[in-house]
């Protein structure tokens, strides 16, 4: 597919030592002055914005979902403009792998020996062309002008040449030139998933029948929710006035039907309410809900920052009248526990949950939402799932287990344990849970009885715990599983 007629100027100068993408170079960096974060709206405001979002990501291993919004607020970039901006910065991340496997088909050299801008805007350009409603012409000669603007007219040619060679065909037909030849792998590419993960689900969901819903659910923007605080307002009353939707699970839940940024919303803004996944409400419920014996006053968060769960177990705590002690390692995380949680009754701690100093065997109910890969929540981090590599699974199961027995050990014999995870990953969810309970002696709970109102969420083999899916519950892909002490 390498075209040698397509001109220079989009090879990285011969200038230093060859570096990799994520190097700084001279060339996508600021010209001429313009750029920098506080820099007005130009004349294509949005597109800049995505593609400087694209080199923070790529350069800083920025997180597009805090990078984007800050050039936003500093640009004061709004409406339309805002929404293309997301679309095409979120959009572009989360595909960034079928992407760059039609442009590597389109250039005649590899892409990591190309100019860092001239890679982003190729990805931006390719993203419109195949998976917006963008007229091509409108698509490539914005992106060609943006690459003039950062970088000069050099490259220009070499980025229109091979746009037009990514327009000669739609999403769908490079899917069929470019998959590989098993059902997985094909399905990966469709979605724009690393084979690993699409595996990671299959293995997750026991069967490869759901396996291009689950893909495609999480390949989709999610829906925003909101969880009204208990004892402050109620779901029904939150839904009247944002305008949204009960959740259909969640009895906290609100689905917000609108665009717009959730947290200028009234309830929001004077803390009646938070965005909040609804899968993340449901795990705060399981965790109130499982049942103990005897006294049930002493609750613990050992995982809490930056609170979501806590803001509503520390509301449950105030109406049951328990009270919360919420740990998290990170300071800055701890901090905004107590911010989040402030007027409730929360202590915060900042420390390791594994060697803090808290009262053994003492806790009634304890919550351990451990760090984890985030398999399950890739809807909201757009670059994650490149960014994520099967690597990281070993080390954070073994955190997860000592977190998982740290839990235990400060619950008092009859006091429960929800163990959570924002990923679906088996071997961060039922395995973790299983060796924990088979090396403690802790009493694994009916977790789906905890949840009467939510289907399907059976884990396969008869596996502890339940499974929240974005293709069959629109949340995330969330874990959840209750043991006993005993
Ligand atoms: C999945 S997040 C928790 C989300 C939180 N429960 C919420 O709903 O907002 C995991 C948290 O565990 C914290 N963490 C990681 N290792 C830890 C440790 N050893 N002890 C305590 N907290 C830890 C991280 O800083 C992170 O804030």
């Amino acid at each position: 597919m390498a075209d040698s007629s397509v001109p220079p100027g989009g090879h990285r100068s011969g200038r230093g030592p060859r570096k990799k993408h994520g190097d700084r170079k001279g060339r996508s960096g600021p010209p001429r002055g313009r750029q920098g974060p506080g820099r007005p709206p130009s004349g294509d405001p949005a597109r800049e914005a995505a593609l400087d979002t694209l080199r923070a990501v790529r350069e800083d291993a920025a997180y597009a979902n805090l990078t984007l919004p800050r050039l936003l607020r500093e640009r004061r970039i709004s409406g339309r403009d805002a929404a293309l901006a997301t679309d095409l910065a979120y959009g572009t991340c989360r595909a960034q792998g079928l992407l760059d496997a039609v442009l590597g088909a389109c250039c005649d050299r590899p892409l990591d020996e190309l100019d860092g801008v001239v890679l982003d805007a190729l990805r931006l350009g390719a993203q419109q062309l195949l998976r917006t409603r963008i007229p091509p012409h409108a698509a490539v000669s914005a992106v060609v002008e943006l690459v003039r603007s950062r970088a000069g007219s050099r490259p220009t040619g070499f980025v229109n040449a091979v746009l037009r060679r990514v327009a000669e065909h739609d999403e769908a037909a490079w899917v069929e030139r470019l998959a590989p030849p098993d059902a997985l792998g094909r399905l990966a590419l469709t979605h724009a998933h690393p084979r690993w993960i699409a595996e990671v689900f299959a293995q997750a969901l026991g069967s490869d029948e759901e396996l291009a819903a689950a893909l495609a659910a999480d390949d989709a923007r999610p829906a925003v929710h909101l969880a009204a605080r208990p004892g402050e307002i109620s779901a029904e009353e939150l839904a009247a006035i944002t305008g949204g939707d009960e959740s259909p699970y969640s009895p906290y839940g609100v689905l917000l039907t609108e665009g717009g940024d959730p947290g200028e919303l009234a309830p929001v803004r004077e803390g009646l309410a938070v965005v909040q996944d609804e899968g993340s409400q449901l795990v705060a419920l399981v965790a109130s809900r499982a049942p103990v014996a005897g006294d049930d006053t002493r609750w613990l968060d050992l995982c809490a920052g930056p609170g979501g769960k806590a803001v509503m177990l520390g509301a449950l705590a105030a109406i049951e009248g328990a009270t919360l002690d919420a740990v998290d390692r990170a300071p800055h995380r701890a901090r905004l526990v107590e911010q989040a949680t402030e007027g409730l009754p929360v202590r915060v701690h900042a420390g390791d949950a594994r060697e803090i100093v808290l009262p053994e065997e003492a806790y009634d109910r304890v919550l351990v939402d451990a760090p984890c890969t985030g398999l399950g929540a890739l809807r909201r981090r757009p670059e994650a799932r490149w960014r994520r590599q099967p690597e990281d699974v070993a080390e954070l199961t073994e955190l997860q287990r000592s977190l998982l027995r740290a839990a235990l050990e400060r619950t008092r014999p009859g006091g429960v344990v929800t163990y959570a995870t924002c990923s679906p990953h088996p071997e961060e969810t039922t395995a973790v849970v299983t060796a924990v309970a088979a090396e403690t002696g802790a009493e694994l709970l009916d977790t789906a009885a905890l949840l009467p109102e939510v289907p399907d969420t059976a884990v396969p083999g008869d596996g502890p715990g339940v499974q929240l899916w974005p293709h069959r519950h629109g949340t995330d892909a969330m874990y959840a599983a209750v043991l006993r002490r005993v």
